[in-house]
């Protein structure tokens, strides 16, 4: 199984030094709590050079600025899907993009902790995926962003513990908005559970730190 995409490759990384990396769990990689499907879109979309895997982390700061302070104010919290130790019980996830297409997928097994309606998974953890998804995209090709708007359309529900796949791309930029929509369907690309649409605006690190 080929390990590429091991440092992140967006905008990001030219601005901000790794000078804090030490090795941090990747959270992107395969784990035994994975399912079949997890695994076969993992093996899928990994096999093939155009989609990079992107590495994920528990911190979103520590693990990308330069700066001490910012390390000391930002190392204690967690990212919210990644803070949860117990694996397979909520968001099993990993991102590639397709740099040539900006184009991103989402293999997306979830937990027993994400259930909503009986069976299904909340309609907030599955908007949670879909804006982290479409802001890790809108943050490959653009630098830092915000979500400014979010607008989503459940179609079908998703039935707890299965696996879905997010599909990402660029609609439009302009200036510094830029939008993407997004599909949720199974595994087989044959049934749509939900599509949205986010709107990302370009920020500062300094919008972030109350700048
Ligand atoms: C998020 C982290 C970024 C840092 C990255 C660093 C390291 C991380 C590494 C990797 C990250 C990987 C993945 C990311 C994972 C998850 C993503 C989660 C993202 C979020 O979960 S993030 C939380 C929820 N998010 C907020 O908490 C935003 C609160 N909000 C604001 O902070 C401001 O509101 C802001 C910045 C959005 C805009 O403020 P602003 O002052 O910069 O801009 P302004 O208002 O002037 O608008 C300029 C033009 O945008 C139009 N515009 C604005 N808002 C609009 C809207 N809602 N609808 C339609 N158009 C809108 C205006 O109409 C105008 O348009 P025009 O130019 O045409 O007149």
């Amino acid at each position: 199984m080929s390990q590429r995409g091991s440092s992140f490759p967006g905008p990001l990384s030219t601005v901000l030094p790794w000078s804090f990396s030490f090795q941090p769990r990747d959270f992107s990689l395969p784990n035994s709590s994975w399912g079949s499907d997890m695994r076969r879109l993992y093996e899928h979309y990994n096999s093939q050079w155009v989609w990079r895997r992107l590495p994920s982390y528990n911190r979103s700061l520590k693990y990308t600025t330069g700066t001490v302070w910012k390390v000391r104010s930002f190392s204690r919290r967690l990212v919210f899907t990644r803070n949860i130790r117990e694996q397979r019980a909520a968001f099993e996830y990993v991102v590639f993009v397709n740099k040539q297409e900006q184009k991103c997928v989402c293999v997306f097994q979830a937990g027993h902790l994400l259930e909503g309606p009986p069976g299904h998974v909340h309609g907030g953890a599955i908007s949670t995926m879909i804006d982290t998804v479409t802001g890790t995209h809108a943050t490959y090709l653009s630098g830092p962003v915000m979500t400014a708007n979010l607008n989503i359309n459940y179609r079908s529900p998703i039935p707890l513990g299965s696996t879905v796949l997010l599909t990402c791309s660029l609609d439009k930029k302009e200036g510094r908005k830029t939008f993407f929509p997004c599909q949720v369907t199974n595994t087989y690309s044959s049934k749509l559970h939900t599509e949205a649409t986010g709107l990302f605006l370009s920020i500062t690190m300094g919008h972030l730190l109350g700048g």
